[in-house]
């Protein structure tokens, strides 16, 4: 069974999946990180995998940039694939002091300025959070690898451009960081009765105006994927 977006049959994916906006992240994932590996997916360039690490099977897959994109992907593989856990390793823009380019932020929560939860019809406002055991093994593991790591809210904005630094607003709030998936990922694991977590590297200081490049978004972020993969 493949879907419109996935050519994978069911049993070709592993019961956690690592995914990462960018499908060339989870190529350098699948190439730096697996055995025995097996590409899955190739539809619209969303390159997905399977292998192990250490002997346990594993999925490394993109899941595209933005809600309607990760959206469809997490979707799919909590519900037609029997995916139990999601870790996305993605970047993220830091607005908060005392948050370098480099760190990790794990996202305990997301808020959203996007109408993506709109479709549960609740009477008020949802707060997407991550799954505890997951967040606690997280923030636990990146504390043993004495990795720069901050817990709390981050907001997955529909937003990248933002003409009215909006941003101001959500760093009055708390917010660590923003990203742009990881709601939509949130809610659709809980939906699904299954776990997600969003283990970000911060790429942009928003507030300072200072990014790194695209390749080393690609290729360079590997302390976040050091965590996940010790989840499995
Ligand atoms: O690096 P990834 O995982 O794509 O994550 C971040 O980068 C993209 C924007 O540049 C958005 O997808 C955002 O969430
Ligand atoms: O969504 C994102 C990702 C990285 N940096 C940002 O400023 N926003």
């Amino acid at each position: 069974m493949s879907t419109p977006h996935n050519q994978a049959n069911r049993g070709d994916i592993a019961a956690t999946v690592i995914m990462s906006g960018d499908p060339l992240r989870a190529k350098f994932m699948a190439e730096k990180f697996l055995d025995n590996v097996k590409q899955f997916n190739g539809l619209r360039g969303m390159l997905g995998y399977t292998g192990t690490y250490k002997g346990k099977p594993v999925s490394v897959m993109g899941h595209g940039m933005g809600m309607p994109s990760i959206g469809i992907y997490s979707y799919e593989l909590f519900n037609f694939y029997d995916v139990e856990q999601i870790l996305r390793v993605g970047t993220a823009g830091c607005i908060q002091k005392g948050i370098n380019i480099g760190d990790v932020v794990i996202a305990q929560g997301a808020c959203t300025d996007s109408n993506y939860l709109a479709q549960f019809n609740l009477p008020g406002t949802y707060a997407p959070i991550a799954d505890f055991d997951l967040l606690f093994k997280a923030a636990k593991k990146a504390q043993e690898l004495g990795i720069a790591c901050h817990v709390g809210n981050v907001l997955s904005s529909d937003i990248f451009y933002d003409e009215n630094e909006s941003w101001r607003q959500w760093q009055k709030m708390g917010i660590l960081a923003i990203e742009m998936e990881s709601a939509a990922l949130y809610a659709n694991a809980v939906k699904a009765g299954k776990r997600a977590l969003a283990l970000l590297t911060v790429s942009d200081n928003i507030v300072e105006k200072v990014a790194t490049t695209g390749e080393e978004r690609q290729t360079a972020f590997t302390k976040m994927m050091d965590v996940a993969f010790s989840l499995i």
